[in-house]
């Protein structure tokens, strides 16, 4: 089998994504975290109504014009008004209502005092100064004007959003169908974080990684764990995903070595789609389908299992849960650093990319993680491409929200 072009790799799996999942509607406290499936609007301006900021009285302003402690204003007052009361007279000239934070001004009125600066007596309410009209006055609309676009479709909600879309009163929200995605890593040399390190073996880095990017991307998969290299066990337990699932991801035994058990599961579990796609690093890429679960098998090195997540499964998840947000994106940048190395084929290299430039870490290695931390981006670096020089102009992959 010929080595695919990454296009083409992902353009055969996006093929075989038998399942686009639907919208969803979730009561507002469910949405944490999702991603809206549309755009919401301001359906009418927040506050709906002109409120006070204060608890205090309420008047005309323009009656105080001129008066001062010497000569203070007097108004009668007509009653009281609380958050949540609705006052539905206008109230006349040289009248006053007692109000408090958060209760709708009525007509006729058009600022409010402090009660600490006011003197009440009865119904004789006493202003020692003269105050400009919309003083201490809050606005309808002044939150939130109707029309106002609140979120758009494939915004992931935070805390704030839910917060502002129960402010317009939104008791559930459309969202993106949940993506079944079952994650494990395979290789006996594997231990979980928590278990004391022992010879010859190293923590699995790579299950923490992409499940926690899949949740940074909106996704909630499912946690398998390590499977052992051994084709037999590996493949009981991957089949028990067959339909399951919309995607079984793992990363570990795609290259050529003895322990490299994916090969040997496809068999057992479904059909090979590709193996092997033309670039650097993750080039051993394994996929299959297994019933309508798609299988993305991703090399164990953790920067190749990393890009190749990115590059390979991140737009499968796009289409199969219908956000296009979270697809890299592609753009133009000026290199700040050299890369000494030349690229016999096509090579993706971790970079942090701000305003047009793009700057390089020190260290690319495959296996080598620690330098991928803080970078946004990959470069795509053609196959056949010497010594890239300062101030190169290279193509560039932008990570969906990587800060
Ligand atoms: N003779 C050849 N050897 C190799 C080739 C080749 O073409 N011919 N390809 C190399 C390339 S490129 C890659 S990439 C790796 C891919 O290997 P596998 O995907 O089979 O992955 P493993 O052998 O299982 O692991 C590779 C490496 O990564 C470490 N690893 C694995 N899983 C994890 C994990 N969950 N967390 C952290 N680190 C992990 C593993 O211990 C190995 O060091 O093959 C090359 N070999
Ligand atoms: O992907 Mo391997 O990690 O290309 O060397």
């Amino acid at each position: 089998m010929q080595d695919l072009s990454l296009e083409k790799a992902v353009a055969l799996l996006k093929e075989h994504c038998h399942r686009v999942s639907a919208v969803e509607e979730v009561p507002l406290l469910q949405a944490l975290g999702r991603i809206l499936a549309e755009d919401y609007e301001a359906g009418f301006d927040n506050p709906p109504f002109d409120r006070s900021p204060l608890d205090g009285y309420t008047f005309a302003a323009e009656s105080t014009a001129g008066h001062s402690a010497d000569n203070p204003a007097v108004f009668k007052i007509i009653g009281e008004e609380c958050a949540g009361d609705f006052f539905d007279k206008a109230v006349p000239e040289g009248s006053a209502l007692r109000i408090m934070t958060g209760g709708a001004i009525p007509k006729g009125c058009n600022c409010v005092v402090r009660q600490e600066n006011v003197t009440a007596a009865g119904d004789k309410l006493t202003v020692p100064f003269s105050i400009a009209p919309y003083t201490n006055y809050c606005y309808a609309g002044e939150d939130i004007r109707k029309g106002t676009k609140l979120a758009k479709k494939g915004t992931k909600l935070t805390a704030a959003h839910i917060g502002v879309l129960a402010s317009m009163g939104f008791a559930t929200v459309k969202v993106l169908g949940n993506v079944r995605i079952a994650i494990a890593s395979t290789g006996d040399e594997l231990l979980q974080p928590g278990q004391p390190l022992a010879p010859g073996k190293i923590y699995n880095s790579n299950l923490y990684l992409l499940a926690s990017r899949l949740q940074e991307l909106g996704f909630s998969p499912e946690i398998v764990g390590i499977l052992p290299d051994d084709v037999e066990e590996a493949a009981k337990v991957i089949a028990g995903y067959k339909d399951r699932v919309d995607v079984f991801l793992t990363t570990g035994g795609v290259s050529v070595g003895k322990k490299d058990i994916m090969h040997g599961v496809v068999e057992k579990v479904g059909q090979r789609l590709f193996w092997r796609v033309s670039m650097k690093p993750g080039g051993p890429a394994l996929a299959y389908t297994m019933g309508d679960t798609l299988g993305i098998a991703l090399s164990g090195n953790p920067f190749a299992a990393y890009a190749t997540f990115e590059l390979i499964a991140v737009p499968v998840l796009s289409k199969i849960s219908g956000n296009e947000k979270i697809l890299p994106e592609r753009v133009q940048a000026v290199l700040t650093d050299e890369f000494p190395k030349a690229s016999k084929g096509r090579r993706f290299i971790r970079a942090y990319y701000e305003n047009g430039k793009v700057r390089l870490p020190e260290q690319h290695a495959s296996g080598s993680l620690f330098s991928a931390v803080g970078c946004n981006a990959f470069v795509d670096i053609p196959a056949g491409t010497g010594k890239l020089a300062k101030e190169t102009e290279v193509d560039i992959v932008r990570l969906y929200r990587v800060k």
